[in-house]
């Protein structure tokens, strides 16, 4: 089948899509910002919606991991009452569901939204406050899961883990790692990996964005992933030849054998330096010999993205049509923390059936 080049941002938004790696905070709109920033007397580089904005953006395009973590600390600065977390999670529901996402696991770091004396648990009972909000508001028409993230520079990993398997039947799929990948290797959290592995539970590792292979065999050969958060450096194990064809290595193998799902972030890995450029981006690569390839946003705020926004990218990059677009949105769905059942009914009852009434 030919691929049509450029599909119509209407109907990129209109398609139904699955988010698997977007963070609570890394997403909220510029002017709630400015709005709890003014509440609590935090100090924002620019306080015009649209010049924080800019900013933003501007401060994350630096062509390194740690620099544009930096960023962070004016999002979860003012994340840190219960009625911000309700508020930033109600609006990133009606953010998504607008732009037509039907299933999405929303990430972010309890440990950091402790400063003004919240529990932990009060962090998650006010982010799922502000999810349930934001479906009923949606009608209904998105489902939001949380992925409770521990951060790697710290050493709180195994509380993280106890909570989201104190949450999983109040909202919580899953558990996560983020931050500073080189220094960090995901063996430091073992512990946490193995008890949930005991838990019968699910978790994604960020590994393959700021550090290369050793970070990524880690995240799968020792601990276990269920996903790999971007997994971009995995295109380190692949050879092209001459004649295009590819020769994989061992750990690259396993990956595509397992069928582990590699959560990519386009935008925010050419902002991050994992990718040189949309065009360049190893998902194509990596897409066309069949790995487990997912699309995400990351963070919408830094890279002023929308998942409809990212496959836009991909369909003039690499001419992706409805095919494309919907073999990915059904990767995703196949490879989210949800029951099987859930992830079947959404695959057989929303998207297949969308993307079937394309004209292609
Ligand atoms: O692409 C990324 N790689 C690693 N860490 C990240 C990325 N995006 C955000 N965070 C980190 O995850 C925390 C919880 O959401 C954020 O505060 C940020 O420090
Ligand atoms: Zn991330």
């Amino acid at each position: 089948m030919e691929p049509t080049r450029g599909l119509p941002d209407d109907l990129l938004r209109a398609a139904p899509k699955v988010l698997l790696h977007d963070h609570l905070d890394g997403g909220l709109r510029p002017a709630t910002i400015v709005d709890l920033a003014a509440e609590i007397g935090h100090e924002l580089p620019e306080t015009d919606a649209d010049a924080l904005a800019t900013w933003f953006a501007e401060a994350a395009d630096s062509g390194s991991l740690e620099r544009y973590l930096e960023t962070f600390a004016h999002t979860v600065g003012v994340m840190q009452t219960a009625s911000a977390l309700t508020r930033v999670a109600r609006e990133c529901v009606e953010d998504l569901a607008a732009d037509g996402v039907v299933y999405a696991e929303i990430r972010y770091a309890p440990e950091l939204h402790v400063e003004s004396g919240l529990e932990l648990e009060e962090v998650v009972a006010a982010v799922q406050q502000g999810f349930a909000e934001g479906m009923a508001a949606a009608g209904d028409r998105i489902i939001v899961r949380h992925l409770l993230t521990a951060m790697r520079q710290a050493a709180r990993a195994m509380e993280i883990a106890e909570l989201a398997i104190a949450w999983r039947d109040r909202g919580v799929a899953g558990f996560d790692i983020a931050g500073p990948e080189a220094g960090y290797p995901p063996t430091r959290f073992i512990d946490a990996f193995e008890y949930l592995q005991r838990e019968n539970s699910h978790f994604t590792i960020h590994a393959g964005e700021g550090f290369g292979l050793p970070s990524i065999w880690e995240a799968v050969q020792w601990c276990g992933a269920d996903r790999l958060g971007h997994g971009v450096r995995i295109v380190d194990d692949i050879k092209v030849d001459d004649a295009g064809v590819a020769q994989l290595g061992r750990l690259a193998s396993y990956v595509r054998d397992k069928r582990i799902p590699l959560e990519m972030c386009p935008s925010s890995n050419v902002q991050t330096g994992a990718a040189p450029s949309i065009a360049e981006h190893p998902l194509k690569l990596l897409a066309s010999l069949r790995f487990r390839v997912t699309v995400n946003t990351d963070n919408r705020l830094m890279s002023r993205t929308s998942l409809s926004q990212e496959f836009g990218l991909l369909t003039e990059a690499f001419g992706y049509g409805w095919a494309e677009m919907e073999w990915l949105t059904v990767n995703a769905m196949k490879s989210a923390f949800i029951p099987y059942d859930e992830r079947y009914r959404l695959i057989t009852e929303t998207i297949k059936p969308w993307y079937a009434a394309q004209v292609r």
